[in-house]
């Protein structure tokens, strides 16, 4: 990684300023030794401030004056600061599909195909590519064929498609999917404007879906939306969230994706939502999806995270929306995810430059500035 690109975290810190960092971080990422502490050699950057590992306490008063203390590695800190934070996030790039979507004009299949090479050139295991949707409903996937039969899937690399129903299913296995996704909702207005039809039925409809699936030996992704508000609703009960994911992951979906489609969600009811739905499925096969309408995304990812959450859905440049939630912004953007997560000492597989140039193809496709912070932010310190 270049020094640009790198997050003014506990990355490789050599290459940031002391200055830029308001004085508090290392010069280095190697253990801070008893000697360091003896001479001294820490004090003017970290203002006195140390991690003990013998009693896993914060002490922001020490003044390193006791050599036998037993740190731990300095890159560890946040995840020590901010509980049991996942040394890696698998991200989830939704780009390509909830993302382009929400297109008022069509991306040709051309350009979709080398956003999502791009997408996996950067790094990224799991690129969502499309929706096998009717076209009357989504026009803009309407060439879901064409995408996955034109994309080059390598085999490691997943390319979840959506599915609503069996004749969405059969189209997406005869292109070549091998990985589906099925879609519910947490709210029942929303469930009739997005699929038309209840809660109910849909999870009638996603249990011969996801057992056709399963015949096939297919990997199945789980979607509720709608997991704090929703348009017409309002505040959605957590039991709601939890009771659809439930249901989902009872008919065999291994990750289930939470869906904070509007973009409504604080940390506060996030970690309400979250327990909620802890209850009944595995942390590990959990997914946080953040609309960013509110500014909040990050902050809902961050405390996702210290909830144990470690696969996180984002969309390159931020795209999307959802063309039945007006008024909802695109998804947290990838390029901010990456350089938080970076920043925090978590591995992520993903090349931020790489990144930035998938979402530099796409927007200047779109002819719209870039969604990201991080990639706007970098490209004014370069030009
Ligand atoms: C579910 C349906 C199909 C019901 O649509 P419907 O109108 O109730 O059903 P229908 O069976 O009467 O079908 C209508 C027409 O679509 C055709 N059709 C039917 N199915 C398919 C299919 N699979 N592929 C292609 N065509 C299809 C069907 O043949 C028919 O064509 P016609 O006979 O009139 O010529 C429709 O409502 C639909 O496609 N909805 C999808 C809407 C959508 O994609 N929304 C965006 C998803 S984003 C989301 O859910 C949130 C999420 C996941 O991103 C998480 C978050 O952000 O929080």
């Amino acid at each position: 990684m270049s020094s640009l690109e790198e997050p003014l975290g506990l990355g490789d810190l050599p290459k940031l300023s002391i200055n830029r960092l308001g004085g508090f971080l290392p010069p280095s990422s190697r253990k801070a030794s008893a000697d360091d502490h003896n001479t001294g050699r820490y004090n003017d950057s970290c203002n006195g401030m140390v991690f003990h590992g013998h009693s896993h306490q914060w002490h922001p008063q020490c003044r390193h004056a006791d050599s036998s203390c037993d740190t731990v590695e300095i890159r560890d800190l946040p995840r020590k600061v901010m509980w049991d934070l996942p040394r890696f996030v698998k991200i989830v790039e939704v780009g390509p599909r909830d993302g382009l979507q929400n297109e008022k004009g069509t991306v040709p299949t051309s350009v979709k195909i080398e956003l999502i090479h791009k997408l996996v050139a950067a790094g990224l295991s799991v690129v969502e590519a499309t929706s096998f949707v009717s076209p009357k409903w989504v026009p803009q996937l309407a060439d879901a064929k064409d995408v996955l039969k034109g994309i080059q899937q390598l085999p490691d690399v997943r390319y979840p498609v959506l599915t609503p129903n069996l004749r969405g299913f059969e189209a997406a296995v005869a292109a070549g999917a091998k990985e589906i996704a099925v879609f519910a909702s947490a709210s029942e207005s929303f469930s009739k404007s997005n699929i038309n039809c209840t809660i109910e039925e849909s999870l009638v409809r996603y249990r011969d879906v996801t057992a056709a699936a399963k015949k096939h030996g297919l990997l199945i992704r789980g979607y509720v939306s709608c997991v704090i508000g929703c348009p017409v609703e309002g505040a959605i009960d957590p039991s709601k969230v939890a009771y659809v994911a439930k249901e989902l992951y009872k008919m065999g979906c291994s990750e289930i994706s939470l869906g904070d489609t509007i973009g409504v969600g604080t940390p506060g009811s996030v970690v309400a939502m979250l327990e909620a739905v802890m209850s009944f499925v595995p942390v590990d096969k959990i997914a946080v999806h953040f609309h960013d309408t509110y500014g909040q995304a990050l902050a809902n990812i961050l405390v996702s995270l210290q909830m144990g959450i470690s696969i996180v859905d984002s969309s390159v440049s931020g795209l999307g929306g959802c063309p039945y939630a007006k008024g909802a912004t695109g998804n947290v953007a990838t390029e901010d995810v990456v350089y938080m997560l970076h920043g925090l000492g978590i591995e992520t597989n993903v090349d931020l430059n790489k990144l930035m140039e998938a979402g530099d193809y796409i927007s200047k496709h779109l002819g719209r500035p870039l969604g990201s912070r991080t990639a706007a932010a970098l490209r004014k310190l370069t030009t």
